[in-house]
């Protein structure tokens, strides 16, 4: 039987398999339009200085599926997540550039916090101030509807108190969910890697998102609780929920992604099944250009020739190192 903590976040086909068919006849290409797309990105610009992070002409990612973000270090992962959940303004705003919408309902000029209640939640990793709060209090924090944020129900006592009760009820069902009730007096601070994964992911869940973004949930997460992580994602997309993530480990972006998008140097540069997009050129030449140490998770790729531009690239930069020595 299927959580009933995330009912409201049910959207779509009911069949997970069936929403994946549908990316069957999508192009694999950058900024490919797709069936069903919950958020939809046009021109989104974003410079620091002189190096420009974000240059996103467009861009879907489709309802109900697990969409994979990934690119070489650098390329604007983390300024992208941060421009579409409100946490980072775009350079291109204001000029009638940017554009991007979420369930259809434009979020340009929306802050974080009602990004959030439109039901686009992003995980955090965990600061100091939060490693110092008990494992429950981090999830409260997390609920979307906390009596503060409404005036009716901060001056009504029995209002408040209710909302409180059900915030506690469903924070005691979801730790119980990620394995970690047990937990839950503990300092934030004191968890695995692995298990202050689980714990972002669950505080995200307290605000029954429609849609969650996952900053590298394999981050520093031992093997013992990799297969446990991987479950939970594939779980809350097999419920309905749309996932979006960025991460490194290439063996996870092939494990459970349905889709994926790679970006470079700001861009989009190539969108497909994982199987597909790794091998593509761009892609290939993305990694390579940008570091070597990248393990696509597929050794097939580092053919002969692919080895010896490798080697030639080595020996450039210890000749050069040498040289400055
Ligand atoms: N606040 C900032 N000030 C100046 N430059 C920044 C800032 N944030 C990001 N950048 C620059 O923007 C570019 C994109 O960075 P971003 O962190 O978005 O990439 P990323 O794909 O998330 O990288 P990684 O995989 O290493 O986390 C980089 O060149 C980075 O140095």
């Amino acid at each position: 039987m299927s959580d009933p903590t995330l009912a409201p976040a049910r959207t779509g086909l009911a069949d997970p398999a069936a929403r994946r068919a549908l990316m069957a006849d999508v192009p694999r290409e950058p900024g490919a339009p797709k069936p069903d797309p919950i958020l939809e990105v046009d021109r989104i610009v974003r410079n620091f200085g002189g190096v420009t992070a974000v240059d996103v002409e467009h861009v879907e990612v489709q309802r109900g599926i697990i969409t994979a973000l990934i690119g070489p270090n650098g390329a604007g992962k983390t300024t992208f997540f941060n421009l579409i959940t409100g946490f980072d303004r775009p350079t291109s705003a204001g000029r009638g550039g940017a554009r991007w919408s979420f369930e259809g309902k434009e979020l340009g000029k929306t802050s974080a916090s009602r990004v959030a209640l439109a039901g686009m939640v992003r995980t955090f990793q965990l600061t100091k101030a939060l490693s110092r709060m008990t494992v429950m209090d981090n999830m409260l924090l997390g609920a979307r509807d906390q009596a503060g944020e409404n005036l009716l129900k901060s001056v009504v006592r029995p209002l408040w108190r209710s909302q409180e009760k059900a915030n506690t009820e469903k924070a005691l069902e979801l730790l119980e969910r990620f394995k970690l009730l047990e937990k839950k007096d503990d300092f934030a601070g004191s968890l695995s890697g692995g298990q202050r994964k689980l714990l972002e992911m669950a505080r995200a869940l307290m605000s029954d998102p429609t849609m969650i973004m996952l900053d590298e949930p394999m981050a520093g997460v031992n093997p013992a609780l990799t297969q446990s992580l991987l479950g939970h994602i594939q779980s809350l997309r097999d419920e309905g929920m749309t996932v979006l993530f960025v991460e490194h480990d290439m063996h996870m972006v092939r494990h459970i992604s349905d889709w994926v998008v790679v970006m470079a140097e700001g861009k989009v540069v190539a969108e497909g099944p994982a199987d597909t997009v790794m091998s593509d050129p761009a892609v290939i030449d993305a990694y390579l250009g940008a570091h070597h140490d990248t393990d696509l998770g597929d050794d097939a790729l580092l053919n002969d020739e692919v080895q010896e531009q490798l080697a030639d690239e080595v020996a450039a930069e210890d000749a050069q190192r040498k040289e400055q020595a």
